[in-house]
């Protein structure tokens, strides 16, 4: 795998969310799609997935243009940027909606992976925050406890194909740790 694109969706994605941290805390935004990148590789994804998940949030939350991706990365790539992209100007509720029904329905495997390991990321840092703070980690999204429980049972059912991977089973110990009665 050629080094040299790595480190272009590195510099891409730093330069691309800039000063951003992730959502109530201090952490700096690029933590989250280096953890993507990484939980891919573990998986022994191919180098176009491991691009797009260092490269998957700067559609949505960075104002990057698909075309800029596809002219530095190519045509598949963006296409993958696209699949892990929500259309911002829809309420929660229809955005959520459409992305699991995406997963479950249409998303090809390379979507689907690399949606597990963005969901698995989000789930990871919701986990770490439950067990230090309790349920008031909820308050730093834009939905409490039960829309998120919701949202994430719904992905857990889409990411099925993938339960032979490493990502998926630990997505289940995850979802059990925060959102299990
Ligand atoms: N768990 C977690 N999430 C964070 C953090 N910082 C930013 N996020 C983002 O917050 C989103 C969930 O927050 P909400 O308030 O429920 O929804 P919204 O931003 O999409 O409107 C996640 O979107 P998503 O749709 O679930 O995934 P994504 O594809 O946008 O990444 C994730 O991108 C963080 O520290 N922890």
């Amino acid at each position: 795998m050629p080094v040299n694109k790595i480190h272009a969706a590195i510099q891409f994605a730093a330069l691309a969310h800039g000063q951003q941290k992730r959502k109530g805390t201090e952490i700096p935004y690029l933590v989250h799609p280096f953890e993507v990148a990484q939980l891919l590789t573990a998986e022994g994804a191919p180098e176009e997935l491991i691009l797009a998940g260092l490269l998957h949030d700067t559609l949505e939350d960075a104002h990057i243009a698909p075309e800029q991706i596809e002219e530095e990365f190519g045509r598949a790539v963006a296409l993958l940027v696209l699949s892990a992209s929500e259309d911002k100007t829809k309420s929660w509720e229809e955005r959520k909606a459409h992305t699991v029904e995406y997963l479950q329905r249409d998303a090809p495997y390379e979507a689907l992976l690399l949606a597990c390991a963005d969901k698995l990321s989000n789930l990871r840092s919701i986990a770490a925050d439950h067990e230090s703070e309790g349920e008031a980690v909820w308050d730093r999204f834009r939905r409490g406890r039960a829309q998120q429980r919701w949202y994430y049972a719904g992905l857990l059912r889409a990411f099925a194909p993938l339960q032979d991977t490493g990502m998926y089973q630990e997505f289940c110990v995850l979802f059990e740790e925060v959102f299990g009665c």
